[in-house]
């Protein structure tokens, strides 16, 4: 059985008057690639800043590879390879001169990867950082971060600035790479159709909560799209969980998050309709922007 690296358990951050986190509880175990998928101000960051030790919460508790990261932050610096949204990193030294200042505070810094990852991310050792390109900046960010043998790698938005070329080799290369040495990862990011097939399980995190943790995959099997004719749309259902609803013309589409159920439900009382698979964008929307408040309980409806 795989071993909790991560627990978080209701979780509570607020600024003034607005709570950015509300309740967050999830835990990830060890050599998952997990995706933390957001909208901006969805509080991916502070959820991320919460585990570095960088902001205090006002209540619940982290567990991150047995440490607290409030009580233990030098611990868990230690032991996680960082990468902030806003890297800072000082101008005026040249991306070697970096490399050697912060090699000074690990004790098991790998000079081949960094010779490696220098050639692979391109970087020109002798120029000063303030010159440097913001993907070449996210790119020494990433090398930094990777160059102690991390047990566990944050990343927060690492491929926001990268262009497409570099994207892909991140996610391909860089990813797998983790994963074959069984580190754990969790980066946050905007760009679904990049993260599906690499992320081995998914958070949507929206208004500072929760909406779902899955696998990848088992999201994919329970969320479906299931067109109905008009007149032979189900009621609403305890047993079946809409998360959004678009009426059209002449049919009713809903999106549930427990096909499985709702398809023995259906199959039971012969009711038919057509089954849409979705990507993970259409799922991502359906959860964050979903209309299921609305009624889909038409007159005309069949009970379920
Ligand atoms: N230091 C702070 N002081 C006040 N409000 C803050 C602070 N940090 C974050 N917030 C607010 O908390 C909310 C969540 O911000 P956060 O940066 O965690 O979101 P995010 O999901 O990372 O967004 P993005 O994708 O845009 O980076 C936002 O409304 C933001 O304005």
């Amino acid at each position: 059985m795989s071993e909790t690296v991560l627990q978080v358990n209701q979780l509570c951050k607020s600024y003034g008057k607005e709570q950015v986190l509300q309740n967050l509880s999830f835990n990830i175990e060890q050599g998952q690639i997990v995706a933390l998928l957001g909208r901006n101000g969805a509080g991916k960051t502070t959820t991320i800043r919460a585990l570095m030790g960088l902001i205090e919460p006002n209540s619940g508790d982290i567990n991150l590879l047995g440490f607290s990261p409030q009580a233990q932050p030098i611990e868990i610096r230690k032991r996680i390879g960082y990468l902030a949204e806003d890297q800072k990193m000082y101008g005026w030294m040249t991306v070697i001169e970096t490399i050697q200042f912060v090699s000074a505070f690990f004790e098991n810094w790998d000079h081949n990867r960094v010779r490696t990852l220098l050639q692979q991310f391109e970087l020109p050792p002798g120029a000063r950082v303030k010159t440097l390109s913001k993907g070449q900046n996210i790119r020494l960010g990433l090398l930094l971060a990777l160059a102690h043998h991390p047990q566990m790698v944050i990343l927060d938005d690492p491929v926001l600035g990268l262009d497409p070329i570099m994207r892909k080799e991140f996610n391909r290369d860089l990813i797998t790479h983790l994963q074959a040495e069984n580190c754990t990862v969790l980066y946050s990011s905007h760009l679904l159709y990049e993260v599906e097939p690499i992320a081995d399980v998914v958070m949507i995190l929206n208004e500072g909560r929760i909406l779902r943790q899955a696998a990848t995959e088992e999201l994919k099997e329970d969320v479906k799209r299931l067109i109905f004719s008009k007149g032979t749309a189900p009621l609403g259902s305890q047993k079946m969980r809409v998360i959004d609803v678009e009426q059209r013309a002449k049919h009713l589409a809903l999106i549930v998050e427990n096909f499985q159920e709702v398809k023995a439900e259906l199959d039971k009382r012969r009711i038919s309709y057509e089954v849409q698979d979705l990507n993970l964008d259409e799922i991502f929307e359906a959860y964050v922007s979903g209309r299921s408040e609305l009624p889909y309980n038409q007159p005309d409806a069949v009970e379920v």
